[in-house]
């Protein structure tokens, strides 16, 4: 059976542990440098279940270690076996939705563990593809809407279906809320009274309408969807990863406040233990010395 209509099995192999997904396929590009993950529930607009989350997290997370990965590709499997529809993703499902958050199907895990009960941990998927030290790419082949509209916005960049790409906020009409990067970060994206009108609004809004809005890196003929990310990723994989980590970092730190910061900050820290100077000051510490640091200047 085929992924989806727009998957092109020469170009993908599975990723490690893919077999175990239900709700998600994982793929790595076959010279191993790009990592495809989707979400596999086109029958329902590939809405997430609890379920989707954790297996969306593991993927990602997999891709996040993986030294080879250069670029992840974030997308939505289809079309809708039901009706032909396409989509990104239409958030939590709505079907599962408690007063404490989404559940899962089989109930006994929460019995046995009642902080389980109620999940809203996609905002743990979103924070991990913040925090991801390489490009995350939301390729939509129709509808972003709701939580999955927040997906498409926390990602590194969008490129979207022009015939079927859809993006709709919906929270709330359903009485929810992405108060995070959902809203406040989309604002910094889009300006803050254009993400008012899609918030209070949540009107409709084509490819084209949201590329005009600056919500949008790319609108590209349908078929040519999956093909065109694919190009871009390659374009990313040309670039130096020290350059584009840091850069990834440097966009997120002004918004992200002290966690901005130290992930910034950490990586300033990698690139330091490179040099002779931070070597100096390691050795004389083990050697029981006072560092010479008279080789380094004090640059300006
Ligand atoms: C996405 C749509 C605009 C598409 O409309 P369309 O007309 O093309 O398709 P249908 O409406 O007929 O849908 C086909 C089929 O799919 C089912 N479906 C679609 N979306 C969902 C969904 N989210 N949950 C469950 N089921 C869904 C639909 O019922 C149809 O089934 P049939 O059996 O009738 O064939 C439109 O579908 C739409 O508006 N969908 C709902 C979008 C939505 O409101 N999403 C939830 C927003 S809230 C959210 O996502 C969210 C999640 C979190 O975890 C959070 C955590 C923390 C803070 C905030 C969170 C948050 O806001």
């Amino acid at each position: 059976m085929s992924v989806s209509e727009l998957f092109d099995a020469d170009e993908w192999m599975p990723a490690p542990g893919a077999d175990q997904y239900t709700d998600v396929t994982a793929h790595v590009s076959r010279d191993g440098r790009i990592a495809r993950i989707a979400i596999d529930r086109p029958e329902v607009r590939n809405a997430f279940r609890p379920k989707t989350v954790d297996e969306l997290y593991r993927a990602l997370d997999e891709a996040r270690q993986n030294p080879r990965i250069g670029v992840v590709l974030l997308t939505g499997n289809g079309p809708s076996p039901k009706d032909g529809g396409w989509a990104f993703c239409s958030g939590g499902d709505q079907r599962i939705r408690g007063r404490d958050g989404y559940k899962y199907s089989d109930d006994e895990a929460s019995v046995a563990d009642p902080a389980r009960a109620g999940r809203l941990h996609i905002l743990e998927v979103q924070r991990l593809i913040r925090f991801m030290p390489k490009p995350v790419i939301a390729v939509v082949p129709g509808w972003a809407a709701g939580g999955g509209h927040s997906l498409h916005v926390v990602c590194d960049l969008t490129i979207a279906s022009a015939e079927h790409g859809r993006f709709k906020q919906t929270d709330a009409d359903v009485g929810s809320f992405d108060a995070g990067y959902g809203s406040a970060y989309f604002a910094r994206q889009i300006g803050q009274k254009f993400a008012r009108e899609v918030f209070f609004l949540a009107e409709e809004y084509s490819a084209q309408r949201a590329y005009e809005m600056g919500a949008v890196n790319r609108v590209v003929p349908h078929a040519d969807l999956e093909r065109e990310a694919v190009a871009m990723a390659r374009t990313i994989l040309t670039k130096s990863p020290t350059a584009i980590r840091m850069l990834k970092f440097a966009f997120n730190a002004v918004d992200d406040g002290l966690v901005g910061q130290q992930v910034f900050a950490g990586e300033a820290t990698r690139l330091a233990y490179g040099s002779d100077e931070a070597v100096e000051g390691r050795d004389a510490f083990l050697e029981k010395r006072d560092p010479d640091w008279s080789p380094y200047p004090w640059h300006y």
